[in-house]
């Protein structure tokens, strides 16, 4: 192929530059031969965790390596294809923005600044985590998948909407790797603790620890402790990690679960270093084998930190001309990842859930007619004379034990807050019949349609409210999205209290507000008028509304990335 190596044409080969933490890594991506080449240092502890100076200090010897590398390879690469050796034998630079380190991200960009001013091409800025994704989607060929970003220092799951990434949902405290990392500290076990769990939970048995899955949001901090504690109270240690990987792989699984029944979406593709876990990977695969969608996860080389990954999105940005001035490549140690506007998806339509259709249904989703069955994220609904059957079928996924105990659980609390609701003036279903064993509950049906399909001021305005006064008498919902409010001519009514449970903590309420947040920007294409209606009815309704909206934008501000 001959060269031109102007930015209007379709790249050739484009040179990848990552190291927003551990990988001092560099990598060549031939676009017509898909071929990625990558060449990687790591930077590895002597002791404790990532030291963000030392990583730094890592970066500044090794990074200049790892290019010098790449750009051998890419010249070899454009002296077999024929190309001038006179001209850069790659179109442009690429590199990891953020988020990451920001003393690692300063070495990378400075590194990759001088290297597309010597090439004379121009600059990329990629955004890690959406690296992360697109790697996933690149090669498995799925056109509109929902992704689980499973890494160190985050733990997310994204889809697609309207020429952006949306974060479904995310851990409220650390990323589910340095969580496990931490935990194998407190072992005094070298970092990284990820792999080495592995290792030791292939011995181990299960034993009880916390689960923690707040709508499509998961938090981490219950169960590191309790595992922590549980070593120190002299368990097992293989029974600690066994138990440990069982209960965060299957919180994972089951908000990845929720995220494609949300979206309707029937593709799912992992990302992150925690990706290498082959139980992680089982179990997902598990869950998408009995929904019927398919489960791509990439090779391991492009699932921990790596700039293949870097440069594959490089050049779909450097295709629709996504290029940096030097001037405006400043790093981002928070980059998240729905600032970044999808240039290299646009001829799609506008995404895979919510959109509203001309007839201004959404989704096709009613526990509407007699007889018809509903598949929701954790249950088979079944409406029959007026009454509606739901049962949680297990999950083969998860653990016998903790499979048997969320769904006992969950059905038992379902039925207990739905009717606690209705007491303390809640317009919710009666509920007639409840087996927590078996996982089944016969409600009273209620309302003409879900809220997603009739997402109005007023509505969302009931919704708020009624947040408020179950808080008030003690209790969260635990899962209050557009999906499990049921609408009718005059009423509103909350279904689903499976994830509530009693708490009087301001955070476990702003968590709600969070929740129910989410979901609106996930079905709404205006979802800040109906947020703000729903944030004043609560304010307005409940006894100290202030207090839980100020925590709300402290949980809002949380999550992010470092
Ligand atoms: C911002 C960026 O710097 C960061 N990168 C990062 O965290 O590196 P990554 O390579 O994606 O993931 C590393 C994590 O992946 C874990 N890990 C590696 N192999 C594992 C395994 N077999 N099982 C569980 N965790 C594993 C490690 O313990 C470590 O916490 C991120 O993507 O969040
Ligand atoms: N009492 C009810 N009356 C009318 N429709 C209902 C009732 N209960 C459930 N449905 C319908 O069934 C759908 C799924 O129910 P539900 O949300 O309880 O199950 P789920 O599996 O927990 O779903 P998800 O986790 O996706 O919210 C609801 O969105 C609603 O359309
Ligand atoms: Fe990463």
């Amino acid at each position: 192929m001959v060269s031109t190596a102007t930015a209007d044409a379709d790249a050739r080969r484009v040179l990848g530059i990552e190291g927003t933490a551990w990988a001092a890594s560099a990598a060549v991506y031939d676009v017509e031969a898909d071929d990625v080449t990558i060449e990687t240092d790591a930077y590895e502890p002597d002791s404790g965790g990532i030291h963000p100076r030392e990583a730094a200090e890592h970066m500044r010897e090794a990074i200049p390596q790892v290019v010098e590398q790449a750009l051998d390879i890419a010249r070899e690469q454009a002296a077999d294809a024929g190309e001038d050796p006179e001209e850069s034998p790659v179109d442009a630079v690429a590199f990891s923005r953020g988020p990451g380190l920001g003393p690692c991200l300063r070495i990378v960009a400075t590194a990759a600044r001088a290297l597309a001013q010597r090439l004379s091409v121009p600059l990329v800025g990629v955004n890690h985590m959406v690296a992360h994704l697109e790697i996933g989607r690149h090669r498995s060929g799925f056109s509109a998948p929902v992704c689980l970003n499973a890494s160190g220092a985050n733990a997310h799951v994204l889809g697609y909407r309207n020429g952006r990434y949306r974060v479904l949902g995310e851990t409220m405290d650390t990323g589910v790797g340095n969580a496990i990392d931490k935990f194998t500290r407190h072992l005094g076990w070298s970092h990284p603790g990820g792999p080495k769990v592995e290792q030791r939970a292939s011995e181990g048995e299960y034993v009880d620890l916390p689960y923690v899955v707040k709508g499509m949001d998961f938090s981490f901090s219950g169960i590191m402790s309790a595992a922590k504690q549980a070593i120190d109270d002299g368990e097992a240690v293989e029974d600690v990690c066994y138990s440990l990987q069982e209960n965060i792989f299957a919180m994972l699984t089951e908000v990845a679960e929720r995220a494609l029944s949300l979206t309707d979406a029937d593709e799912l593709v992992l990302g992150g270093g925690v990706g290498q876990n082959d139980r992680l990977r089982e179990m997902l695969g598990k869950m998408c084998d009995q929904r019927g969608a398919d489960f791509f996860a990439p090779e391991p080389r492009f699932l921990r930190d790596n700039a293949g990954m870097i440069a594959v999105l490089g050049a779909k940005m450097y295709d629709t001309g996504e290029t940096i001035p030097v001037e405006d490549s400043r790093v981002r140690p928070d980059f998240r990842p729905d600032e970044v506007v999808v240039t290299w998806r646009s001829g799609e339509a506008v995404g895979s859930w919510g959109g509203s259709s001309d007839d201004g249904t959404v989704g096709a989703r009613d526990g509407g007619g007699a007889g018809e069955t509903v598949q929701g994220a954790e249950a088979t609904v079944t409406v029959e004379d007026g009454r509606v059957r739901k049962e949680r079928h297990p999950r083969t996924y998860r653990h016998p034990t903790l499979d048997e105990r969320l769904r006992t659980e969950r059905t038992r609390e379902e039925a207990r807050l739905t009717s606690e609701a209705r007491r303390v003036g809640v317009p919710t279903p009666v509920v007639h019949d409840v087996d927590p064993k078996e996982g089944v509950l016969v409600f009273e049906r209620v309302g003409e349609r879900d809220l997603r399909e009739d997402l109005t001021i007023d509505r969302v305005r009931d919704v708020g409210r009624h947040l408020a006064t179950i808080h008030d008498a003690g209790f969260v919902h635990g899962d209050p999205t557009t999906r499990n409010v049921r609408v009718a001519d005059e009423r509103t009514f909350l279904i689903d209290f499976g994830l509530g449970y009693y708490t009087d903590h301001a955070e476990d309420h702003a968590m709600d507000l969070h929740v129910l947040a989410q979901s609106l920007a996930g079905t709404a294409d205006d979802a800040e008028p109906l947020q703000e209606a729903a944030e004043d009815a609560y304010r307005d309704a409940s006894e100290r509304g202030e207090q839980v909206l100020d925590r709300l934008r402290e949980v809002e501000g949380r999550g992010r990335y470092q």
